[in-house]
Parts: structure tokens; sequence; C-alpha cells
């Protein structure tokens, strides 16, 4: 495992983040445990507010707050001069509740419902990202009803698609999001909108993938951006304000990952944007991103007990860790691959390779196939690193096991931003129909 932001190994031999001793940490907060680097949250958010203000565009950076959306988080978002991007009524309410400021939140999805529209027009947030012909409608409609006139963003699929390493030009785009340029509706959602009466629309939002390392595909993605611009100008004199090139921008979870420094995603893409508009004859807009995984993935540590363990002579050794994934669900669902290291053994050689398996009833319950540890033992402290995004975010309850707690570390504080879950919260919510024997509980 590489140490990067706050993270070192200490005197006593163990992992420290944040100047929290990780085995101090396990002790108080117990295990499995989210633990995230603050100050490198931090300095994340900071990479990309100082790379658009060096490019003196007007601009804003919008957390994609699905990556790990918890009203602690959404303080920093705010306290570090950023915007908000959330999908659901959940978001919406973390986000709220976390006073964040409303004018600068921005609500995606492509099935919003009548409700989740009516709850963020009388929160009166910033802007609504519009993914379809029937949203725009009903959009529009529950506006009249409400008398506000709504600030927009279309969705459009650019005909770039990211496949990380790689991008291709797809003709038209086989996705659930957003309007295709190539076949005509997103220019005829364009038409749709200027006709009615309760929408601003301030311009298009394009987002070709998650996970990227190179910036051509935001380049490309910006060339069909502004011949999509121009075209819409030339027709139908519309002049767009904003472009939104949505998140995407990669982070190393293990090594062979390559991806660039934040600045240099921000200046591809700005550069970009004035030479094509320039070439347009076009005013610049607006430029809003929206990175997720890269203002937290690689902030997270999750730390685990390990408890038994099997060896197959011949075949594997697996060390069984009281989590897996409910906490993580990520290798189990795209093959994920991370780094760990033994956070109580931080010093000593690696002697062995194991595989991490976590405790669910399920084969494909698996954190890292394969990597290289000291010894292992019953009751040793394993941190796997980069698990800031999208862990907690997708964590689930499966074999009714309880979500860990997350802490945030920094200059030698730990303060809890989500407990853990309680017994009574795994029962919270079920019912024992009144038809059937009531029972007193038996624990
Ligand atoms: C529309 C949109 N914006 C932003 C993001 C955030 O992506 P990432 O976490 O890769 O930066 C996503 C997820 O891929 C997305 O779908
Ligand atoms: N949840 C995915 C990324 C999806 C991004 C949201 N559009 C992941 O863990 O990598």
């Amino acid at each position: 495992m590489y140490l990067h932001g706050t993270s070192m190994i200490n005197d006593k031999g163990h992992l420290q983040i944040g100047g929290c001793d990780t085995q101090q940490l396990a002790q108080q907060f117990g295990t499995p445990l989210y633990v995230m680097d603050e100050a490198l949250i931090r300095q994340r958010c900071r990479e990309y507010v100082e790379a658009f203000r060096a490019s003196g565009l007007k601009f804003q950076v919008a957390y994609a707050s699905k990556a790990f959306c918890v009203m602690a988080m959404c303080r920093i978002v705010e306290e570090e001069g950023m915007s908000l991007d959330v999908v659901s009524d959940g978001e919406l309410y973390t986000a709220m509740q976390a006073g964040f400021p409303a004018e600068r939140i921005h609500f995606h999805g492509n099935n919003k419902t009548p409700y989740e529209i009516g709850m963020a027009i009388d929160a009166k947030i910033g802007c609504f990202v519009v993914d379809n012909m029937v949203e725009l409608h009903m959009l529009n409609a529950i506006a009249g009803e409400k008398r506000q006139k709504v600030k927009i963003l279309f969705r459009i699929t650019p005909g770039v698609e990211a496949h990380t390493h790689e991008y291709i030009s797809t003709g038209q785009t086989d996705s659930k999001f957003g309007f295709d340029i190539d076949n005509g509706s997103a220019f005829r959602a364009v038409q749709q909108a200027v006709e009615l009466p309760n929408i601003e629309l301030l311009g298009v939002h394009s987002h070709i993938g998650s996970q990227i390392f190179e910036v051509e595909g935001f380049q490309m993605a910006v060339d069909k951006v502004i011949g999509f611009a121009a075209n819409v100008r030339d027709e139908l004199n519309v002049v767009f304000s904003v472009i939104n090139l949505g998140g995407g921008f990669g982070i190393r979870y293990v090594e062979g990952d390559t991806p660039l420094p934040v600045a240099q995603y921000v200046k591809a893409i700005t550069e970009s944007i004035k030479t094509n508009f320039t070439k347009f004859n076009y005013p610049t807009p607006e430029i809003w991103v929206e990175p997720g995984r890269s203002i937290v993935g690689d902030s997270g540590t999750t730390l685990y007990t390990v408890g038994t363990y099997k060896d197959i002579p011949g075949v594997r050794k697996y060390v069984a860790v009281d989590g897996g994934m409910t906490d993580n669900p990520r290798p189990a669902l795209y093959e994920s691959r991370y780094e760990a290291m033994l956070a109580n053994r931080a010093n000593e050689e690696n002697e062995e390779l194991v595989s991490i398996a976590g405790k669910c009833c399920e084969s494909g319950d698996m954190l890292i196939w394969d990597v290289e540890l000291p010894k292992v033992e019953s009751g040793d402290l394993l941190a796997v690193s980069c698990t800031g995004a999208y862990n907690y975010a997708m964590a689930s309850n499966y074999n009714r096991i309880r979500r860990p707690a997350v802490v945030f570390v920094k200059d030698g504080t730990a303060d809890v931003v989500v407990e853990r879950e309680s017994f009574e919260d795994i029962v919270g919510n079920d019912v024992i129909p009144a038809r059937m024997k009531q029972v007193s509980p038996t624990v």
C-alpha cells in the first residue's frame, strides 16, 4: 500500500493517518471503520478551485456527492467554496440538513420524481440537469404551479465514451442518460425549452465516464459540445452561458494506475474551451465540472480486524476480515482492485501472498485477490486504502451486517461523522403484523 496524504508509519510501527494511530482508532471506534483524511479531502478540493481560478474563466466545481454523501462532507464542500451535485431526494435532504446553500446545488438524475422536483424547487436549488423530454415538461408544469422559473442544463450524450484508458466515438450513443447530439434529440430539446415559460436554459452538460486517466476524452467532448452550441446559436439564436463537463477524473487505486494531477485535467479542459469557443467566435461560457471520486477516493482507508484464515495448499490462502462486500461492493461489482497493509505491523517484511475475503455468505465476497503481506494472524489490523469514494455510499446491510462508522481524522483528532449502525437500526423499520403472535424481544 502506498502512503499518501497524511498517512505514515509511526514510531510504534503502526499506520498513522491525520496524526491518529490506526490501532488506537480501531480500539476506540471498533472495526470495520472508514477513516477519512480530512486534510487530503480539502487539498483535493483546493486543487480544483485553484486550477480553475488560474484559468481566468468563470467556473463552478460541483462535488458529485454520490461518491460520499454525509453532512460533514457537505460542510467541507461548502467551506471550500464549491457547489454540490445531488441525484436524489436523499442526497438533497442531506445537503439541506447540513445547511448547504441551495443556490449552489445542481440536481441530476434520469428519473426525477415529481416529489423530488417539487422539493428541489421549494428549496430554490441553483440548477436542474434535465435528462429527457418527459422531465422537461414535468419540470415546467411543476415550476408553473409553484410560480417559479427554474434554471436548467440539458444533459447531452456527446458521442464520446471513456473506457477508463481509451475513448470511443460512437455515432448514436446507447445510454440511458441524456439527449443525443447526433440523432437531433438534443437540438429538439433546446427548441422545446425556449418555448416553455417556466424554464431558463443556461446550457448543456456532458459526462463521458469515470476513472479516466487522460485528457483526450474531455477534449473530444468539448469539440462535440462547441459544434452543437454553434449550431444551436446559428439555427435557434440561443447562446449557452454554461458548459458542464461532468466528472470522471481518475485516481490511483493500485500500482500501475496513472492519473494526471488535477491541475493538468483542468488546464486541458479550460484551454480547449478557450481555443474552441474563440474559433467559433462564441462568448466564453462559464465552466462547471463534477468530480466525485477524485475529491474523496484516496482520502479513505478502511480498517478491518482479521478473523479466520484458510490455507488451501497449492491453491491460495484466504484471510477473512470483519467486513467485505457490505462496506465495499466495488471488487464484486466491477472487479476493482485495492492495496492493503497490516496497519499494526506496518514495518514488517511481506512474507506471504494471501487473498482477502469478507464475511458475507457469498463466494464473490472478496476484497482483494492476491496481496503480499507479512505473516497474517487473527487479530491483525488490515488497512485497505483508497476507499473514500463509492464505498460508504454504496454500502449495504446484506446479511444484516451493520454499516461501519466513518471518522474524519485531522491533526491528531478523530471525529465521528457517521455512527456505526446499531442493532436497533437493523430492525428499526421492521414490523411484525398484528395478525402474528406478538412476542417480547429475546435479546
Ligand atoms: C453525471 C455525473 N457527474 C459526476 C459523476 C462523478 O464521477 P466521478 O466520481 O468519476 O468523478 C458521475 C459519475 O460517474 C456522473 O454520472
Ligand atoms: N459507482 C461507480 C462509479 C459510478 C459513478 C457514477 N456515475 C464506482 O464505484 O466506481
